[in-house]
């Protein structure tokens, strides 16, 4: 079955970087097939072109500005087409214009999700700050599920930049030159990379794919990630909040999670926006298993937040309705 395809949205101040930033994740893609929705087919088209190898979608909305749409269908139809099994994307990228509304955009591409690009999952707000002007703060960093702070090697010292923006923003903030963002921050790399996989990455191969990441050197920022591993079962409503709360740094979760008197569920978050479904028979767990990936996280913090989650033995079977109200249809697979 095919799995869902997460769109992820790059906003931005004008000239902050984020054609600079899609365009390092096409030529950066390192098997990973990337669409890419576009405002125009200005400085961003031509680069993706010249990548066309690596890129396998690159269009535009028809009617230009995509802060511009009224409704949500422009957008709703194209992603539907992106995220369909028959497109073979692992994700998509919409760059917003300058002038784009942040907030508006996560609100149309949210309708999508859950209307018509039914292959689709939310993947994020990035928004891209440019260290020589983030002196005039853009608000969409309030908003942001990861802020790259781009442009660092044209300030001296991006460290109170840094701290002030890990002050604000909610998500993890990642400094980069030339908006070298790695894709695999963003998406898990797709299994049919490995010669000996076939359908879904286990979760060991799962593990061991963000170690390769995180313990490479190579052109991209750094990033994190942390796994987490407990033997009893968690509370739902505890797990729900720690997941709601957005533990800090952390940019996307997932894993697999069992609940006191339940079978296992799947667990994958992005910011706050938390997805779970019954996890395959194939994979089980005695009480948790889960990867957080991020930047600048407290791993000591996650471990105490998830032994704060540990379901109370006096009381057998609670309620999972607090997980349950983020249980996505089966409409198709996941992991
Ligand atoms: N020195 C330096 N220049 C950068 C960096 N990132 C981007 N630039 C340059 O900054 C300029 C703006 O980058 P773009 O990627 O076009 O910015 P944008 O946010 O897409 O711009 P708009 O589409 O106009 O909103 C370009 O000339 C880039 O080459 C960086 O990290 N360091």
């Amino acid at each position: 079955m095919p799995r869902r395809v997460p769109v992820v949205l790059v906003a931005g101040q004008l000239g902050a970087g984020k054609s600079t930033l899609v365009n390092h994740l096409l030529r950066r893609a390192d098997g990973v097939r990337i669409g890419v929705v576009v405002n125009d087919f200005g400085a961003i088209g031509i680069d993706a072109m010249l990548v066309a190898g690596q890129a396998s979608a690159v269009t535009s909305l028809a009617d230009g500005c995509l802060c511009c749409t009224t409704d949500a269908n422009g957008l709703a139809a194209l992603l539907a087409e992106l995220t369909a099994p028959a497109a073979r994307l692992d994700l998509v990228v919409v760059e917003a214009s300058g002038l784009a509304e942040p907030r508006e955009l996560v609100r149309l591409l949210l309708d999508a999700v859950a209307g018509e690009a039914r292959h689709a999952a939310y993947g994020g707000l990035v928004v891209v700050v440019d260290a020589v002007r983030a002196g005039e703060p853009d608000p969409a960093v309030r908003l942001a599920d990861l802020v790259v702070l781009n442009q660092v090697d044209r300030v001296d010292d991006p460290a109170p930049l840094l701290a002030s923006l890990r002050a604000t923003a909610p998500g993890p903030v990642l400094p980069v030159v030339r908006g070298a963002l790695d894709p695999a921050l963003l998406v898990d790399p797709p299994a049919r990379r490995g010669p000996t996989r076939s359908g879904q990455l286990s979760f060991d191969a799962l593990l061991r794919e963000d170690a390769d990441h995180t313990a490479v050197g190579h052109a991209h920022a750094a990033w994190e990630s942390v796994a987490v591993d407990r033997d009893a079962p968690l509370d739902p409503a505890r797990f729900a909040a720690f997941l709601e709360a957005g533990p800090a740094g952390v940019f996307r979760a997932k894993g697999v999670v069992r609940f006191p008197g339940a079978a296992p569920f799947v667990v994958q978050t992005v910011g706050t926006a938390i997805r779970v479904r019954p996890a395959p028979r194939s994979v089980d767990v005695a009480g948790a298993r889960l990867v957080f990936l991020g930047a600048g996280f407290d791993a000591a913090a996650l471990h105490a937040a998830l032994d704060a989650c540990a379901a109370d033995p006096a009381m057998s079977e609670p309620s999972l309705l607090p997980v349950l109200r983020y249980e996505e249809s089966d409409r198709v697979d996941a992991v």
